[in-house]
């Protein structure tokens, strides 16, 4: 619903921030509002008058909300599968959990929502963001912010893989689709509204302008990254000089301009994330919706969305930053460290939070522990290569969870208040102009100077009350602003500009008389000098004459002598290169011959040695085969003597024994013969007989005796040949012990003796293997035989070294030419 009519709408929409309808053209104009300064509620509190009477937001104002956490791990990338990494991140989506599981750890976190690998950059949205941009449409700013490690896939949350201008691609982030929701929701609810975005970034501590347009190439590069100011606006909070705020009509309007901020931010290939983001940005959307009160009055209703893109925290080491990176990577290191410890303090309730430490945290100030409603996606990897920086990213957001902000709705600005803000802001920008414009004078382009009349005339003449105390007042302020920025930066800019002329001046006029004073001397110097020279040049020319005759004859005997030398370089060069291929043909006929010769020679030795080898060990075989007869003969011998030596013993027991039974029987015969020749001298006392008798019985007596005395005897005998026939024995018996002993040591030792002939023929192979590579190093390496034939060479080409005959050569005198270099050799004419 537009109040104005269409021609005017068109004149103002340059620079009106609100009331736009979506279907016009668009148009970019300075930021009426910086994105930090949108209208604050303290500020405004004692003059607000509100629809219901009351003072605004009570009800909000003490209710307290943690800021909300969501965790989301990216798959592995392609290099990380190809490479087969350790995944170690389990996310489980319905409990909130993940669990960091590794051999090191087994940890697990929870958090308000938790996105797996798999998780769509819808359901993300959806799940998460879509009731925070809900709230910004309600009248709350709000901060959606990405924090994790380089390459985790910040960027890809926020942004999107793909970029499409017109329909929302399946992978497209945060930022589109947030947008998208903005634009459908108030569309949906046919409101009048105006839809401003900004676009910053934040590098090594300094602010640039994302949307800002390139200026021109006269300042180059440097001029279109010019950096702007953060302000404390005196209230608390903080507000960015001259950032542009786009005035936008449609989601497609959007991210064209988002394409075009983030084409401009700085990125660089690392080794963890080949488009790694060195800055933080800083995407803020601001809705101002007009509402109308059953009283009648007119309200407008005002949200921020900001988007906050970090840059990934990083280990220099393995993200591979070097010099102007690693100083990069420091400063993110910096602010993020500096986050953290405002995270810290918030949770610890400390009394001082060091917001003012770093500008990250000066402006993400109303986003932690403010009155903004907050939500952190912390971004991890799943590779356990990452497992260090993953432990700190979810102990760092698990912390955050526990900040609480007290988010208070906007208040909504009623005209009359409105008015009466905007027109004491007026009327002190008309001072700041005054004054800008008695200091240095301002210059307002006439094109400006005729639009702002003719918006004046459209204001006076229309008649239309909103146009008188809404959009004239927000007119007049924006140009005004932009105006007295313009001015001062153009009169700083012409002030340093103007400096540095005079700074040149003053170094030129310098320079200027330093050089006419040289002018002088040297004018001086020179007349001098051509007095000199026309005198020396008068004395110079006899002597020139006699030089330049002296100098062609020098010349003449030295291109002969060169000519010369030149002819027996040639020919010592001829000779030298026939006499070292005559070296080398002959080198290598020997060489080849020496091989052929020792190749034979080694696989004969290797026949022969073979040889022995074989009757070594046949001889070794018989050795120990007689050896072995020998012991099994000795111990046949002791067996049949041991046989023999029973026998023997045991006839002459026997012996004994019969020897023993006859001298009984002898014995028992004597006894009856004498009975009977007692009872027969007893029956025949004759002594004719009994002296017969008698007789008898003393031959019997002197048989007995001498028959006692011969068994005797042999008794004896065979008792000494037993004992002597005994220790016979035992000495056969050591002596044959002793011999078998003897024996096997003799066979030992011979085996021994065999050995260390068998095993020098084992190790002649090895050698040969030395021997056959040393003789082709011998055949490489061509010094040591040829020595002799270099000598003789070389004395051959000493005899040679002789100048063609008629060409005698002496040396030139010292004196004759005097710094000139002189050849060894001149012809004599
Ligand atoms: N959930 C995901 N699904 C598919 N690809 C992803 C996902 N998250 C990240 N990626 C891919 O991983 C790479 C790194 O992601 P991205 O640039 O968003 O990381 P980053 O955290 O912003 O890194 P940096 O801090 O260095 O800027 C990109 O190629 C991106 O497309």
């Amino acid at each position: 619903m537009s109040l104005v009519t269409p021609d005017q709408q068109r004149r103002l929409r340059s620079s009106i921030p609100w009331f736009t309808t979506p279907d016009q053209t668009r148009r970019s104009g300075p930021a009426p509002f910086p994105p930090f300064a949108t209208p604050r509620p303290e500020s405004r509190r004692l003059d607000l008058r509100w629809p219901d009477g009351g003072v605004p937001g009570r009800r909000d104002r003490d209710k307290e909300v943690n800021v909300q956490v969501v965790l989301r791990c990216r798959p592995l990338s392609d290099d990380e599968q190809r490479l087969n990494v350790q995944k170690v991140i389990i996310c489980n989506e319905q409990k909130r959990e993940v669990t960091v599981s590794s051999k090191q750890i087994d940890k697990t976190f929870t958090f308000d929502k938790v996105f797996g690998i798999n998780a769509q950059q819808r359901t993300i949205y959806d799940s998460a963001i879509l009731p925070v941009v809900s709230e910004v449409l309600e009248g709350f700013n709000c901060t959606v912010f990405a924090y994790g490690q380089t390459g985790t896939g910040k960027t890809y949350t926020m942004e999107g893989g793909t970029k499409s201008k017109g329909e929302l691609a399946t992978d497209a982030g945060v930022i589109p689709r947030a947008v998208r929701q903005i634009f459908d929701t108030l569309e949906a609810q046919k409101a009048d509204y105006s839809v401003k975005v900004s676009f910053l970034e934040l590098y090594n501590e300094e602010i640039t302008d994302l949307l800002a347009p390139d200026e021109g190439t006269r300042f180059g590069e440097e001029r279109q990254r010019r950096t702007i100011s953060l302000m404390e606006d005196g209230k608390g909070g903080v507000f960015v000089r001259g950032l542009e705020e786009e005035v936008v009509y449609s989601a497609s309007d959007i991210y064209s301009l988002l394409e075009r901020g983030s084409a401009k931010r700085r990125t660089a290939d690392t080794l963890l994330n080949k488009q790694s983001s060195r800055s933080h940005s800083i995407f803020s959307i601001t809705v101002h919706v007009r509402e109308a009160t059953i009283g009648g009055e007119e309200l407008i209703k005002c949200g921020k969305l900001n988007l906050v893109d970090l840059a990934g925290s990083e280990n220099i080491l393995r993200s591979g930053a070097r010099e102007g990176r690693a100083r990069e990577a420091g400063e993110i290191n910096k602010s993020l460290l500096t986050l953290g410890r405002v995270i810290t303090a918030l949770v610890e309730h400390s009394g001082h939070i060091p917001y003012r430490d770093s500008k990250l945290t000066r402006l993400l100030r109303e986003s932690l522990g403010g009155k903004t409603k907050t939500c952190i996606i912390a971004t991890v990897s799943p590779s356990a290569h990452c497992l260090e920086e993953t432990l700190s990213t979810l102990d760092y957001a698990y912390r955050a969870k526990n900040i609480r902000n007290k988010p208070e709705v906007n208040q909504k600005l009623s005209k009359s208040v409105l008015l009466k803000d905007l027109y004491l802001e007026i009327e002190r920008m008309k001072q700041d102009v005054r004054a800008a414009r008695e200091k240095n004078g301002v210059y307002i382009p006439h094109e400006r100077f005729v639009q702002n009349e003719a918006e004046k005339k459209v204001c006076s003449t229309s008649g239309l009350m909103f146009l008188e105390l809404v959009v004239l007042p927000s007119v007049l302020l924006n140009i005004t602003r932009s105006f007295i920025q313009m001015m001062n930066e153009r009169v700083e800019s012409l002030e340093n500009e103007l400096e540095q002329w005079k700074k040149n001046l003053e170094n030129v006029n310098r320079a200027f008389q330093e050089l006419q004073e040289n002018h002088r001397m040297i004018k001086s110097v020179l007349k001098e000098k051509e007095f000199i020279i026309s005198k020396l040049l008068c004395s110079g020319k006899q002597a020139t004459k006699n030089l330049e005759s002296r100098i062609g004859k020098i010349k003449d005997s030295y291109s002969s002598g060169v000519a010369i030398m030149k002819d027996f370089a040639c020919s010592l060069q001829q000779k030298a290169s026939q006499n070292l291929e005559h070296m080398e043909t002959t080198f290598y006929a020997q060489a080849l011959t020496i091989e052929n010769f020792l190749v034979t020679a080694v696989s004969e030795a290797e026949y022969v040695l073979h040889d022995i080898q074989g009757s070594l060990s046949e001889h070794k075989q018989l050795v120990s085969f007689s050896a072995k007869q020998q012991e099994e003969g000795l111990q046949r011998n002791l067996v049949s003597t041991l046989v023999i030596s029973k026998t023997t013993i045991d006839f002459f027991n026997d012996f004994h024994s019969r020897a023993s039974r006859l001298m009984k029987i002898l014995e028992e015969n004597h006894i009856e013969r004498s009975c009977q020749i007692a009872s027969f001298e007893m029956k025949f006392k004759v002594d004719s007989v009994s002296e017969a008798l008698k007789n008898m019985s003393d031959v019997n007596i002197e048989d007995k005796r001498k028959l006692e005395q011969e068994m005797f005897s042999i008794q004896k005998v065979s008792e000494d040949a037993k004992k002597e026939w005994n220790s016979y024995i035992r000495k056969v018996e050591s002596q044959i012990q002793e011999d078998t002993f003897t024996m096997a040591g003799a066979r030992g030792t011979m085996e021994h003796i065999l050995q260390d002939v068998y095993q020098p023929t084992c190790t002649t192979p090895k050698k040969r293997d030395i021997i056959v590579p040393s003789l082709a190093s011998i055949e490489g390496s061509k010094a040591p035989p040829f020595d002799e034939i270099v000598t003789i060479m070389r004395s051959e080409n000493r005899s040679n070294e002789r100048i063609p005959e008629g060409k005698a050569v002496r040396e030139l005198p010292p004196d004759e030419l005097s710094g000139t270099p002189r050849s060894p050799l001149t012809e004599v004419n």
